[in-house]
């Protein structure tokens, strides 16, 4: 289950569905409790705060990461849109000075056809300039579509790659959960977003300087009116994108349990038990008043999205009227000649349009450039918690396994889970962790099994410190049997060769492998076989019951060969008989490797070569079964415990 999502806590269990709120209900009901930006995202508002000075100086920045990322995606489609969009603007501005000497010529004292003629080669020029033009966007155009899915096949690749890479532990720092929820939600895209438009903003920016460049050459005193025309309106863009960042920002916490409430509304997991508890309706509730916050926030946000873009454009209509108000003042006092006059009104024309579209587009990659912080910002956590890099590799196999005083915490946890553990494990044996529920045995395992690094004490292979050793080679010497294995939505063949998916595997091999660990004989049974697909999401896949996926991940395991097998409560979900023949062959794996048992069931640890009894983290008692009755503490209790169940029963 997502986290979170089992905690719909301020929903009231009302009688009401959402569609039997009437459209007053909705739109007259705020929550602005629910929008207060949340405690953990604090660090992300000061994005939301950025000025449009701010902005400015952010956006080369920003530019040089898209131009990055574009890189990493395919450079030879990089060099071919930069410079075919380069090319592209230049042909551009070409034919914006051969339409100012088109202007010049007709505007000019003379009869008709002289001016005509005078207006030709330019004319030509123009049409040259705009056929080449043409011709370069379409290519631009074209490698410009092929870039665009490649940066975001690398964006998330990357994302991918680094969030496989963090340690395990990791995965339970909420700070980085959450971070990961934004990069994934908006930051892929963006980082998609930011390439594109900071392509635009380069076309824009060679026509730019065309137009301008025309009018400096024409008089001086237009640019900067060219200028003032255009800054209420990239303020109001930016204005804009920052209410539009900012809602976003203050929705993600209500999105995400929106998502999380739907998403237990429609999975098929947590049908049966919603209809059981009848708690359709409770959910429906929340769901309904999740979303109907996120809309008023939206429309609300829309409404000073239009007020903020309408001062915006009025301020730059008036500062449009002063530029032309300008050049007939140079024109009536006899500054400037007609014909210059003409090929000014067009420049500026040209230059207010490139300026619009220019301020538009650096918007946008600064609008997305704030969700691509996300990302980038995930990236680089992900990378402060990435695993070390490979040191040696783990011997092929072991005689010893010693772990020294070994203490480990969760994040934030305010006692070890594990502390101050020693023990000694010989190829061959079975050791037994015993221990009541949340006194460890899971995260110890998960030391033994290279995926929690310990923050104290040293585990040792063969004498050699783990934390020395490259942590994969490590864990491609133990087999895991999880407590709640993973149903891969695979094959069921699949989901035994999984286990050494990096050697091939004949089927007579991964039949041997289930057989091992009581899987074939319901396998066959299946309708195609060990071919069948393990999904009900999918036409014709099966399902399994929790025993045979159990006994499924058993053979997994087995098919692993490794010389290290940890089974935490391998046989939680399975009946005596299947029980039985696990242990059975637990037994029969165990001659030549060594077994970590993790189980409540206390008959199954009874032949264990040694058996530690876990407390609070700590070993409180260890040795043989006979050892340990009769020192008549912790284990000898829980045995009696269950022994007498079993007689009374
Ligand atoms: N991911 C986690 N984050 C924080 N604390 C955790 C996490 N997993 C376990 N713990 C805590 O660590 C302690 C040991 O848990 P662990 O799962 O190792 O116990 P266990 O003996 O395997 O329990 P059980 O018999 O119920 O499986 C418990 O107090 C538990 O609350």
């Amino acid at each position: 289950m997502p986290d979170g999502a089992a905690a719909p806590e301020s929903a009231p269990a009302g009688e009401t569905t959402p569609d039997e709120h009437s459209t007053e209900t909705v739109f007259t009901t705020p929550d602005d409790g629910e929008l207060e930006l949340p405690y953990w995202l604090t660090s992300t508002e000061e994005a939301a705060n950025t000025t449009f000075p701010q902005m400015t100086r952010r956006l080369p920045r920003l530019l040089r990461e898209a131009w990055l990322l574009g890189w990493r995606a395919s450079r030879r489609t990089t060099v071919a849109v930069l410079t075919l969009q380069l090319a592209a603007g230049l042909a551009a501005a070409f034919g914006l000075i051969s339409v100012v000497g088109v202007l010049d010529g007709l505007l000019q004292a003379g009869p008709t056809p002289e001016r005509v003629r005078a207006a030709v080669p330019s004319l030509v020029l123009l049409i040259l300039a705009l056929a080449v033009r043409g011709l370069l966007t379409s290519a631009a155009t074209a490698a410009h579509g092929r870039l665009s899915p490649m940066v975001y096949e690398a964006a998330e690749m990357r994302l991918l790659d680094l969030t496989t890479r963090v340690d395990l532990v990791t995965f339970d720092d909420p700070e980085w959960r959450d971070a990961m929820e934004r990069a994934r939600d908006r930051g892929i895209f963006a980082a998609q977003q930011v390439v594109d438009h900071g392509i635009e903003v380069l076309t824009h920016l060679v026509g730019l300087v065309a137009a301008a460049g025309v009018l400096a050459v024409l008089h001086p005193a237009l640019l900067p009116m060219l200028v003032l025309a255009v800054v209420p309106t990239a303020w109001a863009a930016v204005r804009a994108a920052r209410l539009g960042y900012r809602s976003k920002l203050r929705l993600i916490a209500v999105w995400r349990r929106q998502r999380m409430l739907a998403y237990l509304l429609a999975a098929r997991e947590p049908a049966a038990e919603l209809r059981a508890f009848t708690i359709r309706r409770f959910l429906l509730t929340e769901v309904g008043r999740l979303l109907r916050v996120s809309t008023l926030e939206e429309i609300r946000m829309i409404g000073r999205v239009v007020r903020t873009n309408l001062v915006g454009q009025a301020l730059s209509g008036l500062a449009t009227g002063a530029a032309y108000a300008m050049l007939c003042w140079l024109l009536w006092t006899g500054r400037m000649e007609l014909a210059a006059g003409g090929a000014a009104a067009y420049a500026i024309n040209i230059g207010i349009d490139k300026l619009r579209e220019l301020a538009f587009t650096a918007n946008r990659v600064y609008e997305q450039g704030l969700y691509f912080a996300d990302f980038q910002g995930f990236c680089e956590m992900s990378l402060a918690h990435a695993e070390p890099e490979p040191g040696r590799s783990a011997p092929e196999d072991f005689q010893e396994i010693r772990l020294d005083r070994v203490t480990f915490s969760y994040p934030d946890a305010d006692r070890p889970a594990v502390k101050e553990v020693s023990m000694a494990i010989r190829r061959g044996q079975v050791i037994a962790l015993v221990g009541e529920n949340g006194s460890g045995k899971t995260t110890l395992a998960a030391v033994l099994a290279g995926l929690h690094r310990p923050q104290h004490g040293t585990v040792t292979w063969d004498g050699v410190d783990v934390a020395r050793l490259d942590p994969d080679s490590v864990r491609d010497r133990v087999a895991v049997v999880m407590q709640e294995p993973i149903r891969w939505p695979l094959s069921a063949r699949l989901n035994i060769a999984i286990g050494r998916h990096d050697r091939p595997a004949t089927l007579d091999h991964v039949q041997a492998s289930a057989r091992a660990g009581d899987a074939h004989e319901f396998v066959m049974e299946l309708p195609r076989e060990y071919e069948t697909l393990l999904s009900r999401h999918f036409t014709d896949g099966a399902d399994l019951s929790g025993g045979q996926w159990q006994r499924l991940a058993v053979s997994r395991a087995f098919h692993r060969d490794a010389p290290l097998l940890i089974c935490d409560e391998p046989t939680a979900n399975l009946d005596a008989r299947a029980e039985h023949e696990v242990y059975r062959r637990l037994r029969d794996l165990a001659e030549g490797r060594t077994v970590v048992l993790i189980t409540h069931r206390m008959a199954s640890v009874r032949e264990a070569d040694r058996i530690y009894v876990l407390d609070h983290g700590t070993v409180v008692e260890e040795g043989d079964h006979e050892e340990l009755i009769a020192a008549e503490g912790l284990y000898a209790q829980l045995f009696t415990l269950q022994a007498s169940a079993y007689q009374s029963a």
